[in-house]
């Protein structure tokens, strides 16, 4: 690939979550596949995460590296190996990680001034990211003159300097899946609920975000279609090599029929007690269904909840992975059918843009707004009947009873809406990828929002 002289460098900081990281490392691909100079910003122990991904990519030419900034860990009070939020398991942790979190806001303006990049894209979760930016430490091309004029932030016109205000990049297509990033506290806050914030008056969530909200945004989703080959799906967010049993199950999953298979995953923070597991188990089995599980390794052992007798019953018909699986590898097999899903955004889109419909089971976070898109407005899902948000407490929460689990799921694999459902969601796996091909909605916003950037200009 031929590099520019002078390429446009953007700095990309993930919050320390894989949630986050996973779409930012594929945002940075994603730019650097067009020319700009990506470099992502993480800690020491979160780079394993992704840097067989960049390196791959640098092989291919790609101008695309990592820089390490040190977790403030001590300073927190906080033990020696917690950097990402998926290590937590207390409520006390929690607090002290995220004390941490806002201490890398000085590194971080630190960095800014040794680096100087043109463009910082900071997680929405680092509210001062953007004030890091204020003092005038990047320097911009002037675009729209033939000759190449740079200045730095402070030397801008209060519209040019302001319009890089707020930017908002998304993980999204075209569809109402856009605006919900930093919706929930607002909307627990004002205690509106979903239909007053998004109604459904013939407008689309894009015009909603930049004509009523007034925000400046670039939709450029899904961002996981930039994994376009095995290699890149099976190690996306994961630091260890699972080749062997990525294999096994592979295999296992080529033997079954099309749309046969349930997967269930409820992402890489969720914590899920051993009653409600229990049930689980129990709804899965009585619904006769193969699956493919998905569990944290923080989760109990499965001595403590398992079925009696369940290993054996279940024998060729299901499988149960400890650990990390490759998500978007397993939701890409043509055997899945149907996925279990705690609704994180993430794991929301890449559901609909491999085309599998959906059992909704909210837990925490924004989770029961993204069913509500899921359920009643895109009608590519069924819920569990989730009622309550759920972390850290065992034992206290309304459990979701395995006939709701034995329900949801026959519904949505084989009851009479499940065609219907099956239909809708693969109208918008092919919107989806008709948006990130040249020419589709999510490549020109990426193109006008580089060219925004001066891309061409320098
Ligand atoms: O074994 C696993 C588990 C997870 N994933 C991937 O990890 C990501 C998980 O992200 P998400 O589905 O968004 O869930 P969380 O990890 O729970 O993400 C947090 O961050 C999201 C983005 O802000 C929020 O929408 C969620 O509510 C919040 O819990 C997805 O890309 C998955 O493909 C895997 O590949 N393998």
């Amino acid at each position: 690939m031929d590099s520019k002289p002078n390429p446009l460098r953007i700095l990309f900081f993930p919050h320390l979550a894989h949630g986050h990281m996973i779409p930012t490392v594929d945002m940075a691909r994603l730019f650097a596949r067009q020319g700009v100079k990506a470099t992502i910003l993480s800690t020491q122990l979160n780079v394993p995460f992704f840097s067989k991904t960049i390196e791959r990519d640098r092989e291919l030419g790609f101008e695309i590296d990592v820089l390490v900034i040190k977790f403030p860990s001590m300073e927190a009070g906080l033990p020696e190996g917690i950097e990402v939020i998926s290590s937590i398991t207390s409520q006390e942790m929690g607090f002290k990680f995220f004390k941490a979190v806002s201490l890398l806001q000085q590194p971080l303006q630190r960095i800014l001034e040794d680096c100087r990049p043109d463009c910082l894209v900071a997680d929405g979760m680092f509210p001062w990211g953007y004030g890091c930016c204020k003092e005038g430490w990047g320097t911009k091309a002037v675009p729209g003159i033939p000759d190449k004029i740079t200045m730095t932030r402070r030397q801008q016109p209060t519209e040019l300097r302001e319009s890089g205000a707020n930017v908002e990049i998304t993980n999204t297509t075209e569809k109402p899946w856009v605006t919900r990033r930093q919706q929930p506290t607002e909307l627990r806050e004002s205690g509106a609920n979903v239909e007053i914030t998004f109604p459904r008056t013939g407008t689309t969530y894009v015009e909603h975000y930049r004509k009523t909200l007034g925000r400046k945004s670039w939709h450029i989703g899904p961002l996981s279609l930039c994994n376009n080959n095995t290699e890149d799906k099976s190690q996306r967010g994961n630091a260890n090599d699972a080749s062997i049993d990525r294999v096994k199950f592979l295999r296992w999953l080529d033997s079954k029929k099309h749309n046969s298979v349930l997967y269930i995953c409820f992402g890489s923070v969720s914590w899920i007690s051993a009653a409600q597991l229990n049930e689980i188990a129990k709804g899965i089995e009585e619904s006769g269904l193969d699956f493919l599980w998905v569990l944290r390794k923080t989760n109990k052992d499965e001595d403590e909840w398992l079925p009696k007798g369940f290993d054996e019953r279940m024998k060729g018909k299901g499988w149960i992975i400890r650990g990390w699986a490759p998500q978007v590898l397993i939701l890409d097999h043509e055997a899945i059918g149907g996925f279990m899903t705690h609704c994180g955004w993430n794991s929301t889109l890449e559901g609909i843009t491999a085309g599998v419909p959906m059992v909704t089971w909210p837990l925490s976070n924004e989770q029961f707004i993204n069913e509500k898109f899921i359920t009643d407005i895109l009608r590519v899902g069924v819920g569990v009947g989730a009622q309550e948000w759920s972390r850290w407490m065992e034992g206290k929460k309304l459990l979701v009873t395995k006939e709701n689990v034995t329900k949801a799921i026959t519904e949505v694999m084989l009851g009479e809406e499940a065609n219907n459902i099956r239909n809708r969601v693969s109208a918008l796996k092919w919107m989806a990828k008709r948006a990130v091909e040249e020419c589709g909605s999510s490549h020109s916003d990426l193109m006008a929002l580089l060219d925004g950037l001066g891309l061409n200009s320098i």
